[in-house]
């Protein structure tokens, strides 16, 4: 999925600011996001450099760094402790799998870098929440990795849902799905140990999406349903929540949705819907927009109309990746500068506590805690 990004994204090389110093970044593990989501931005960010990347496997390690032109590798079971303690390294990006965000990010906190987490950023709500405690402590940036708020995009249908427009809002439906085969029955994603589950993965930007345009959190879970991979893993969850001023919210997000007449394979469904007393508004594409996106805009009583925004009035280019324009917040967060948006310690708790309470609901329960201890 990550490479799709590589095809749109035609970044020239930059080189660093005259008066500001790059951040130097460091990977935890050789995964396959990274790329899309730190290598590449970077390489048009002139304040952030990727200088090391560590693995569980040295050889592994050596041949990640060596194709993506990374200088350092740390390799073989110390690795991960030895990228921490690199003084030259100001920011980790921990993009190991949910179960182990926890672990790691108050390891890295601890030694003293910011940390760029994945999403979501760990398995329970009270992980989240202590990881941003200690992040405060320690006057270090968090943030959770939802690169979709960072587009124009969304935030374009958040403005046009505040101006009134289309009048109060009824209701948001907002979907996040694969079609069955693009990860493997091994990947990630499938193993409960390590925090897996569509509504972790997937469901995660859907609740995060629906909350960011109800403007609120949602007060219960009216209904949830799954289908399982695996006794504790949901390949497919979808819910109705009740959202503030009688909203209602229905997501829905699927790992692998089988072809149809078990023959023709499944397009992505990667849209949201928002119904208004006066009108709607249909997305295409709110997670990866770069690619390609539209806003249908189709008011009671006035004309439709489709928009597009690629960019902000005085930020971005159009080629600029979801990852590119939360490189930029990042960066500007760590250097003392107003970001263009952010998502809070608060966002990022309560959108953990709603993917625990529909869990909670469909009856499968939170992803285990991790059983790291935290020493400071
Ligand atoms: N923002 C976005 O658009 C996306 C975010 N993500 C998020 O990024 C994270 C990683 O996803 P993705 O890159 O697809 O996953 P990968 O499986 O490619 O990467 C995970 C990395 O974790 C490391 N790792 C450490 N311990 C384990 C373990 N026990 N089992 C498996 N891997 C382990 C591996 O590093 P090594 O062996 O090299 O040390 C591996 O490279 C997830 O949190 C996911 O939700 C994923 C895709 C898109
Ligand atoms: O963050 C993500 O974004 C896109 C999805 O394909 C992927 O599963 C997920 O981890």
């Amino acid at each position: 999925m990550g490479s799709v990004y590589g095809i749109v994204s035609r970044p020239p090389i930059a080189g660093p600011l005259p008066d500001s110093k790059p951040l130097k970044f460091g990977i935890l593990g050789a995964a396959a996001i990274a790329p899309d989501a730190l290598l590449t931005p970077a390489k048009s960010h002139p304040e952030a450099v990727v200088v090391a990347v560590a693995a569980r496997s040295k050889a592994k390690g050596d041949e990640y760094a060596r194709k993506h032109g990374i200088a350092k590798v740390y390799g073989g079971p110390g690795g991960y402790q030895e990228l921490l303690d690199d003084p030259e390294i100001d920011v980790i990006y921990n993009p190991l799998p949910n179960g182990l965000h926890y672990e790691w990010t108050m390891k890295a906190l601890a030694a003293g870098k910011h940390v760029l987490l994945e999403k979501p950023a760990a398995n329970t709500a009270d992980e989240i929440r202590q990881m941003f405690e200690l992040a405060e402590q320690k006057n270090l940036v968090l943030l959770e990795a939802f690169h979709y708020r960072f587009h124009p995009v969304v935030q374009r249908v958040k403005a046009i849902i505040d101006s009134d427009e289309l009048g109060p809002l009824k209701s948001i439906q907002t979907s996040l799905g694969v079609h069955s085969g693009l990860f493997k029955s091994s990947d990630i994603r499938f193993d409960y140990s390590l925090g897996g589950g569509a509504l972790m993965d997937m469901g995660c930007y859907t609740i995060s999406a629906m909350r960011y345009f109800a403007g609120g959190d949602p007060t219960s879970v009216l209904s949830a349903a799954h289908e399982l991979d695996s006794p504790q893993v949901d390949r497919q969850t979808s819910a109705t929540l009740a959202l503030p001023g009688g909203v209602t919210g229905d997501i829905f997000c699927d790992l692998g949705m089988p072809p149809y007449l078990k023959l023709i394979p499944r397009l992505p469904r990667l849209g949201a819907v928002i119904e208004c007393e006066g009108g709607r508004i249909a997305i295409v594409n709110y997670v990866m927009p770069t690619i390609y996106h539209s806003i249908t805009v189709t008011p009671q009583n006035g004309k439709r109309r489709v928009e597009k925004v690629y960019t902000f009035p005085t930020l971005g280019e159009p080629w600029w990746t979801s990852y590119r324009y939360q490189l930029e917040a990042f960066v500007n967060k760590v250097k003392g500068r107003t970001p263009q948006a952010w998502v809070t310690k608060e966002d990022s708790i309560a959108n953990l506590a709603v993917i625990e309470s529909i869990y909670a609901k469909t009856g499968l329960g939170s992803r285990p805690k991790s059983e790291f201890i935290p020493t400071s």
